[in-house]
């Protein structure tokens, strides 16, 4: 058997497309939605991503500002632009890249960040939300990945989905969106016994480790959903010195022979994490509008 490959990259652009029809109109009316970027420092990968994010953004009509610091900023400095930005009626999103540098305390900048503008979903108040099943900004790397899931499951009540990664920014809320789908979920992470078994389980099997192939073609379930969120750059000589590729947490060759469905490394999760970062920001401009939020996708 070989497993339908659900392509991260063509939904991302429909669902890009669709949010784009939407700034439209509410551009047509004068409201046109902002969403600043904060970067600290200079890792190259960041500023890559930063780049992606601030053309996506340009490209479905909303407003991008990129605010780059340098390495060596203070926390106070990163808190005070942060609080500029919160002030600030043309920003209705705010995403501080992380990881941020050792002098500044991460959670503190989180939890400055005005919820109403946290379009990753990072603020306590967002992440309670999810937990206690209010509306609220869920992280737009398990929301993409929930999407991926349901456009080629869409029911999965009662499902056994396995879980592995226990982070704030994804595992923990990848979770509680499965509960929320009537999933019996199973969160797996470095210290859980047999490992490999509590895979073999899995109906889903959402793997966010950051560990290079680490889950075996003989860790997954005949039949199962596979969804990759590592994205782990590991050397290509092939390709001549010093050249990278990226390659997933599954053993993407091996995981397609056993799976129903997979996602590609790239053009899986990582272009999804995008286009929900726009989901969400267009949700925050219409909310901050007193507006409905379109109906953009199934899982909304
Ligand atoms: N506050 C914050 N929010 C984030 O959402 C956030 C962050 N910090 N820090 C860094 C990580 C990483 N991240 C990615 C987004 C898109 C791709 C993506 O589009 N990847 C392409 C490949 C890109 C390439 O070729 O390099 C793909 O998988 O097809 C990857 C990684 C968001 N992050």
């Amino acid at each position: 058997m070989s497993a339908t490959i659900i392509d991260g990259k063509a939904y991302a652009a429909g669902l890009r497309g669709r949010v784009a029809d939407a700034v439209a109109a509410l551009a047509a009316n004068g409201m046109v939605p902002g969403l600043a970027v904060v970067l600290v420092g200079e890792d190259p990968a960041s500023h890559v991503y930063v780049k992606n994010k601030a053309r996506q953004t340009v490209e479905v009509g909303m407003r991008s500002f990129e605010h780059r610091l340098p390495a060596s900023v203070t926390e106070t400095e990163v808190l005070d632009l942060v609080s500029r930005l919160n002030a600030d009626p043309a920003v209705d999103g705010i995403l501080v890249q992380l990881p941020l540098p050792l002098q500044i305390d991460t959670q503190k900048i989180i939890e400055a960040i005005d919820p109403a503008k946290d379009v990753d979903g990072f603020h306590p108040i967002n992440a309670g939300r999810l937990m206690t099943g209010v509306r609220g900004f869920v992280s737009c790397t398990p929301l993409g990945c929930l999407l991926l899931i349901r456009s080629v499951q869409p029911n999965l009540a009662g499902l056994d989905a396995v879980v592995i990664g226990r982070s704030n920014i994804v595992g923990k809320p990848m979770a509680q969106l499965l509960v929320s789908q009537n999933c019996t979920v199973t969160i797996a992470h470095s210290k859980t016994r047999d490992l490999k078994d509590v895979c073999r389980r899995a109906d889903i099997l959402v793997a966010a480790v950051g560990r290079p192939e680490m889950v075996r073609g003989d860790w997954i379930k005949p039949g199962a959903i596979v969804i990759d969120v590592g994205i782990n750059r590991i050397p290509n000589p092939d390709a001549g010195e010093g050249r990278t590729r990226l390659i997933g947490d599954v053993a993407y060759g091996e995981a397609a022979q056993v799976a129903s469905a997979i996602t590609p490394v790239p053009g899986g999760v990582g272009p999804m994490t995008i286009a929900c970062l726009l989901r969400n920001t267009l949700e925050a401009a219409c909310l901050r509008r007193g507006l409905p939020m379109p109906a953009l996708d199934a899982a909304a």
